[in-house]
């Protein structure tokens, strides 16, 4: 959907929707949940490992970039996981993407409070942010079949 604002010249001025990218790092039949420590209103909700994609980067830089900030590992990524999810009165979108750890890295919270390896039986042992329940979806017959 595209959004529309009156610049300050008074012309309408069409812009795309923030992309958000998140990855769902699967590992021996488990993804990674990360728990949030900030802002105050989502501090110990679980996300997907991410963020807002910079002007001028792909998703899969941006994924590449926010792994690296946020959990000090490298990630491949592969397949999109669920679909497109509206947020912010459709403001931004976000997107998550399938994603490996480079062999031997080992995740690191350093931006989150916590970090879980999940199950399928486990997906919803935790309180995920509300835009991720049809990701969480997506990925349950994933993990099942390993
Ligand atoms: N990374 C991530 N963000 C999510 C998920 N689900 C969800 O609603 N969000 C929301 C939370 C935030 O409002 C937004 C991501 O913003 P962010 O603050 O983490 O992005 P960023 O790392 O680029 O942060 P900043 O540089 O703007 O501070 O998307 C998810 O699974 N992963």
């Amino acid at each position: 959907m595209r959004t529309e604002r009156v610049s300050g010249n008074g012309q309408a001025d069409r812009r795309e929707p923030k992309v958000v990218v998140g990855a769902a790092i699967i590992a021996d039949g488990r993804v990674l949940a990360c728990a949030r420590s900030a802002p105050p209103e989502v501090a110990g909700k679980w996300e997907f490992p991410g963020g807002k994609v910079e002007p001028g980067e792909t998703e899969t830089a941006a994924l590449i970039r926010e792994c690296a900030e946020e959990l000090a590992v490298r990630v491949e990524i592969g397949d999109r996981i669920g679909r497109d999810v509206r947020m912010a009165h459709g403001r931004s979108v976000l997107k998550v993407y399938a994603a490996r750890l480079h062999h031997g890295d080992q995740p690191k919270a350093l931006e989150h409070s916590e970090l879980r390896w999940l199950t399928a039986a486990e997906l919803d042992s935790v309180t995920w942010l509300p835009a991720d329940a049809p990701i969480v979806a997506a990925l349950r017959p994933l993990l099942a079949t390993g």
